[in-house]
């Protein structure tokens, strides 16, 4: 396997390249290497000399052997020296390391105080007499490079090391999944992905419609001031928590507002909060003046798994749930772990729902961390997470994102291949509708989940064992997997009302072995009922 640095380091002479990389790596626990070190250490001479005796492009030669050596066999973090990025040969190798998944980050130092810090070095051969002069001359040469080239910009005015290590560490530790298709976009997820926010928006929007729910106020103010800080004019819009939010009379609140406000084209949404706050703002963002751009903030562990990514934008009706939206994907999806540490357990729970949901048919992996961790996820308290349960759910979540970007890379209109995901919903929007929407999304789902199993098990499908199996992991975390409030008929017109019937025809998503499922059209009527009989015990 090749391995690749954790984090690559650029910026000025004297902007702190050696001292933040080492508190980097340590922050990381991994090696340190110091490119203008190492080539000193190999060619036994100090840089100037080599400059002095061989040349200036001799020692790019040298610099840029070397830098590639280790941008293929080194998993540590590495710091080059000020002006390696200008080299084409290592330019080029660093954004095929971004496209590997690696981290460029960009000191930005004060040029004053990383001018002091350079001059006081004397293994400067480019800054040797007039120092401040030529500095500034490099900088303005170097610097829109580094910002063309660096995915991490980490502006050290203001912080000491350790806090611009710590920038680039949660950078580093960063996964991102990117979904394809018409308009590809990228999940990220980790600690304080939500600074991407602006980056995400870009410069077009002037103004930005931040649409959350009160008990995530904490978060949409961090978010806020970021925007503000960014340039934008932020509309601040707290609508009316979960399910209540999805309504047309909120959307149609949003959309005065918005006239009021003088939203244009160009202008933006951010979606921050759970799954019910990012469906109605994706949809608000999905219908005014046809379609502005948006940006996901999830901050339950359902919606970052599951309702952020995908385009599914909308609102529920009389008629049932999630009838009326449309498709329409976000520019982006930023899944701040930080933003877990206020999320009540009940409702991380549920989320383990829609995690199962993507074991069971696709990914059954994630079956097993789901196992072997039972315990601790069931008992998830905000407020005490270990770093190893932090890694786990990090693990769950990208795992299940990608399983979200499977399908919907190639079938965003859900056509086929996407109505996988909807396994354990058909019965579970049923519940949800008549428990009044009292019933949370994840664990209507659980049951749902059952409830397919039993179906597919009466019709041959799979075994008891496999029927059990789901009893068994979703109760192990904490998830209902039994429902008894209302009769078989409300549920089956609900059923018929689902977005996969077709006509006067049922259809479900049903599994044929562990991690596979296939479409279910049309099963007889005594199945239908009798599986639902047994989800009543
Ligand atoms: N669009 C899709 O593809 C898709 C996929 C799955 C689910 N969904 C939808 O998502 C919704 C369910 O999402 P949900 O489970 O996040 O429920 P939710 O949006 O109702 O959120 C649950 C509660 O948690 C609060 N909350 C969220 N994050 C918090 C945090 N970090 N700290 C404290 N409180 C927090 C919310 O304000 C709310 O009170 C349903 O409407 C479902 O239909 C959509
Ligand atoms: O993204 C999808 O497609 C899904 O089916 C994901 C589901 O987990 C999600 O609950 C979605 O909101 C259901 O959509 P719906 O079309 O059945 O309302």
């Amino acid at each position: 396997m090749t391995l690749i640095p954790k984090a690559v380091l650029i910026g000025m002479p004297g902007a702190g390249k050696t001292r933040i990389g080492q508190d980097v790596a340590e922050l990381l626990d991994v090696e340190f290497v110091d490119s203008d070190v190492e080539i000193e250490e190999r060619e036994g001479v100090k840089i100037p000399q080599i400059f002095e005796t061989r040349g200036e492009a001799e020692f790019r030669r040298i610099e840029a052997d070397t830098i590639l050596e280790y941008l293929h066999d080194f998993d540590g973090v590495l710091s080059l020296g000020g002006g390696a990025p200008m080299t084409d040969r290592v330019y080029d190798a660093l954004e095929s390391y971004i496209g590997e998944g690696g981290t460029v980050a960009y000191l930005d130092a004060d040029p004053n105080e990383a001018i002091a810090r350079a001059s006081r070095s004397g293994n400067r051969p480019l800054l040797a007499d007039g120092a401040a002069k030529k500095w500034r001359k490099l900088y303005s040469q170097r610097r829109p490079v580094f910002e063309r080239l660096a995915n991490c910009i980490v502006h050290t005015k203001g912080k000491n090391p350790m806090q611009a290590a710590q920038n680039i560490a949660d950078s580093a530790n960063e996964r991102v999944v990117h979904v394809t298709g018409a308009d590809p976009y990228d999940v990220r997820i980790g600690a304080h992905v939500g600074n991407h926010l602006a980056e995400v928006l870009g410069d077009k929007p002037v103004r930005i419609a931040l649409i959350h729910t009160t008990p995530v106020q904490r978060h949409s103010d961090r978010a806020r001031t970021l925007l503000r800080r960014a340039g934008y004019q932020v509309s601040d819009i707290t609508i009316p928590d979960a399910e209540a939010g999805k309504t047309i009379e909120v959307a149609n609140g949003i959309w005065k507002r918005l006239g009021e406000e003088g939203f244009t084209r160009s202008d933006a949404v951010v979606g921050l909060g759970g799954g019910a706050a990012t469906d109605l703002a994706g949809f608000v963002a999905a219908t005014w003046m046809r379609g502005i751009r948006y940006v996901n903030c999830p901050t339950s562990l359902l919606a970052m798994v599951d309702a952020s990514t995908g385009g599914k934008t909308g609102i529920n009706t009389e008629a049932g749930k999630n009838l009326v939206g449309s498709f329409y994907t976000p520019a982006g999806v930023l899944a701040d772990l930080t933003t877990l540490a206020t999320l009540p357990n009940d409702i991380f729970v549920e989320g383990l729902g829609e995690v199962a949901k993507s074991g069971f048919i696709m990914d059954t992996e994630i079956l097993r961390i789901l196992e072997e961790n039972a315990e601790a996820l069931r008992t998830f308290d905000p407020e005490h997470v270990s770093d190893e349960l932090e890694h786990v759910i990090a693990e769950l979540i990208e795992r299940t994102v990608r399983v979200k970007a499977h399908h919907v890379s190639s079938d965003l209109k859900e056509k086929g291949l996407r109505e996988f995901l909807n396994y354990g919903h058909t019965m579970g929007h049923a519940i949800e509708k008549l428990e009044h929407f009292r019933w949370r999304h994840g664990n209507a789902v659980a049951v749902g989940m059952v409830y397919a199993a039993e179906l597919a098990h009466l019709l041959g499908y799979i075994d008891q064992d496999l029927v059990d199996y789901h009893r068994s992991l979703l109760s192990s975390l904490g998830l209902p997997t039994s429902w008894d409030g209302g009769s078989f008929e409300d549920v089956l017109a609900l059923m018929h009302r689902d977005k996969k019937a077709r006509g006067n025809m049922l259809r479900f998503v049903v599994l044929d072995r562990p991690g596979h499922v296939i479409h279910l059209d049309n099963p007889p009527a005594d199945a239908v009922e009798e599986a639902f009989r047994r989800i009543q015990r």
